[in-house]
């Protein structure tokens, strides 16, 4: 597991290590270790589209240039995929890379299809109160728990219940297995909001070595396996080259158990939280999460190394930099969006501007799920709001900065309508 999974992958951008300036000779203001987004809102736009930011990385916020870099037409970046980076490099081959993202979507879009009918008891469970963001992560993951491992692998669903405040096991009918507990571990304690920074170096290391030990052998049986993937694990397996190495297969593995207790989770855990502090706003799912993921786009930083010294919004920048796409700035850059800053989901009835809105990436290694993961929350966001009023207490008003964006820490209390709405 590497030290930082990003919300889309492996993303390793210290955003928090050094004091941050706008233009290379620090003019314009400075990061703190806690607010570099206080830091770019102070910057942006008086600052311009191509800022400066610690570490020699050109933070982008225009949207014909993000789309340019990220497409990477001319060859002027080294070739890479959050998603599939790994310790020892990138894993590939490009063709491996494809396959296993459409074959986890597919599996991932049957599972949605089978299991719909599951998520109003497990919305139901939090009622009348429960702790966010955490509450968003554990229920993504209970829903899609027997898509990361199917239930013939790991012994029985989740060991979780979705609500956050209690982390009360869930019923159920068989034991966890070892592979499921490691799984359970791994989100409780590497993926849910400020919990790697809880765990002590030693415990880190503890799970790191169990998770290598336990996925790496069950990677290794399905690879011997053949047919339709009953799982994440058996694509990632069975996609694989043969010769590929054990540990990226793992990596490859966390990345989706990331992308999807981490990334949609959080998605989710912002749209409940818009929603919640914004009581009278009347929206449909879609635009909401549309919205969510505008104004907090989970992957809120995407890096490209230069493969050559070349121009970017007239800024030079050379193989030592690094050039950031950064969808948090682009989502409120005045050029493109109306009151940037401003919670309006209506704007989604008749979208102003598509060309600046990626918080999916773009180009070849935008990612394989994106309309998917809107369809998730958006399922879970129907049964929500239209059972329950909604109102979001803020606990900590600060959004959790790491290589994902994710909430503030909220009590989500549910009151339930009477009527149809
Ligand atoms: C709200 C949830 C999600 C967000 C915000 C998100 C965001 C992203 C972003 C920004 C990228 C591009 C990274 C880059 O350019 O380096 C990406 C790539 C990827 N994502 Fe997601 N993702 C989400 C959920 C998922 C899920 C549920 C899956 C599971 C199938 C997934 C699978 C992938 C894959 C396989 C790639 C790599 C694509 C490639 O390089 O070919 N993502 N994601």
């Amino acid at each position: 597991m590497t030290a930082s999974k990003s919300a889309t992958g492996t993303g390793r951008i210290e955003t928090d290590s050094v004091a941050a300036r706008a233009g290379r000779d620090g003019a314009a203001g400075r990061a703190t270790a806690h607010e570099p987004l206080s830091f770019l809102d102070r910057v942006f736009p008086s600052a311009g589209e191509a800022i400066w930011l610690p570490g020699q990385k050109l933070c982008i916020a225009n949207a014909d240039a993000a789309r340019a870099i990220l497409a990477n037409a001319e060859g002027a970046y080294e070739e890479h995929s959050d998603f599939f980076r790994t310790r020892r490099g990138t894993f590939g081959p490009r063709a491996a890379q494809v396959a296993i993202g459409g074959s986890a979507r597919a599996l991932l879009t049957a599972h949605r299809t089978a299991h719909a009918g599951r998520l109003g008891d497990a919305v139901r469970m939090l009622a009348p109160v429960s702790e966010w963001p955490d509450a968003g992560n554990r229920l993504v993951y209970a829903h899609l728990a027997e898509a990361l491992l199917s239930p013939a692998r790991s012994g029985s669903r989740s060991r979780w219940s979705s609500r956050g405040r209690s982390n009360a096991p869930a019923r159920s009918s068989s034991p966890p297995s070892p592979l499921r507990r490691t799984l359970d571990d791994v989100v409780a304690r590497a993926v849910l909001a400020g919990a790697r920074e809880r765990q002590s170096r030693l415990g880190r290391a503890v799970l790191r070595f169990r998770v290598a030990m336990e996925l790496g052998r069950a990677l290794e049986e399905s690879r011997k396996g053949t047919g339709e993937p009953a799982d994440l694990l058996d694509v990632v397996a069975r996609g694989a080259p043969p010769d590929a190495a054990i540990s990226d297969l793992v990596e490859v593995y966390l990345s989706f158990v990331f992308a999807i207790a981490g990334s949609v989770g959080f998605t989710l855990g912002w749209s409940v939280y818009l929603l919640g502090t914004h009581p009278d706003v009347r929206a449909e799912p879609a635009w909401i999460v549309r919205e969510a993921l505008r104004l907090w786009p989970v992957a809120w930083m995407l890096a490209r190394r230069p493969a050559r010294t070349h121009d970017v919004l007239g800024v030079r920048v050379t193989p030592k930099d690094y050039v950031v796409v950064c969808p948090y700035l682009v989502h409120r850059n005045p050029k493109y969006w109306d009151e940037p800053r401003r919670f309006r989901p209506q704007r989604w009835a008749s979208p102003e501007t598509k060309r600046a809105f990626m918080p999916f990436g773009f180009g070849p290694h935008a990612c394989a799920a994106g309309s998917l993961s809107m369809q998730l929350v958006e399922d879970i966001l129907r049964i929500l709001a239209g059972d329950y009023a909604l109102t979001a207490e803020t606990i900590d008003p600060r959004p959790h900065i790491g290589p994902a964006l994710a909430p503030p820490r909220f009590a989500l209390h549910l009151r339930r309508r009477s009527g149809p709405r």
